[in-house]
């Protein structure tokens, strides 16, 4: 029998694409709920569900698929520090992937950025993230830039709480503060991701650019990360170990 696959937020943007690439990968599609239906007769039908409706929704989600020994795949961003612990204790009893980006593209950089951290010292080279979003985002800095600041923290030996957020500057700032990691929101239009990481030094500056065209990149891989937690022991996964990354 083919893995079977539910979605929770069927009608939203990524909703409505996984349906389909549920269906291009061969999986079936156990079905889907909207806000305010029951989510538990879904998680009762499926192997795996696939969450993508906002962070406020993720540790109910989570306490279902440990209490039904059920697969998820989590890719809401904007948890709160209580919301993200919430799911880390239900993966002691469910295996569950939970990423700030499904985008291949975007985890790659995420280990390249880990890299460079770790070479460039931070008293010289400020790190400053900018992502620009669709008119419609709701949480910001975007999980995925506050995960790169994540990357550039562990390349550094420290952790992003360590090293310091630096966002919405405006008015009489002061000055930057050297370690700190920088961010800096855009909302506009349609735009479907774009996150730069720059490191900038007083005689050069480093970038890294990753641009999503097209929501699929994302509901391709969570699908594969769907796939891939078929079976697999209860835990907190990464879309790293999915893509083999280390
Ligand atoms: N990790 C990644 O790679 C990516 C993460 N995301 C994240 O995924 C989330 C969803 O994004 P997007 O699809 O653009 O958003 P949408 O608002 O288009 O879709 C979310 C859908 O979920 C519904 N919903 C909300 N709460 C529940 C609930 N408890 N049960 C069932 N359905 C619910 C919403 O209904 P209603 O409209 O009535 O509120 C809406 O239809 C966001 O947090 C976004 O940041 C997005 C893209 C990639
Ligand atoms: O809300 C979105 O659209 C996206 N959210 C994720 C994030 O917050 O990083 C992933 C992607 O950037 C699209």
């Amino acid at each position: 029998m083919s893995l079977r696959i539910g979605i929770t937020g069927i009608a939203g943007r990524m909703g409505q694409l996984l349906s389909e690439e549920v269906a291009a990968a061969g999986a079936t599609l156990a079905g889907g709920t909207a806000r305010g239906d029951d989510p538990r007769a879904l998680f009762q039908a499926s192997d795996v569900v696939i969450d993508f409706t906002n962070a406020h929704s993720a540790p109910a989600h989570a306490a279902l698929a440990a209490e039904l020994g059920k697969g998820l795949v989590l890719g809401s961003s904007g948890l709160s520090a209580a919301e993200e612990k919430a799911v880390a204790e239900a993966a002691q009893r469910a295996p569950i992937v939970y990423a700030a980006n499904f985008a291949t593209g975007v985890n790659l950089v995420l280990a390249l950025a880990e890299k460079l951290a770790a070479a460039l010292p931070a008293e010289q080279y400020d790190a400053e993230i900018v992502e620009m979003h669709h008119r419609q985002k709701v949480d910001a800095p975007s999980g995925t830039a506050i995960a790169m600041g994540r990357a550039v923290a562990k390349g550094r030996g420290t952790t992003l709480e360590e090293a310091g957020r630096e966002s919405g500057r405006d008015g009489h700032t002061g000055a930057r503060k050297t370690g700190t990691i920088g961010f800096a929101a855009l909302r506009g239009g349609q735009v479907v991701g774009e996150h730069t990481l720059l490191f900038a030094a007083g005689s050069e500056h480093i970038a890294l650019t990753h641009r999503s065209f097209d929501r699929r990149a994302y509901a391709t891989g969570a699908v594969r990360a769907a796939q891939w937690l078929s079976g697999r022991a209860p835990g907190l996964y990464s879309m790293s170990d999915v893509l083999g990354l280390g």
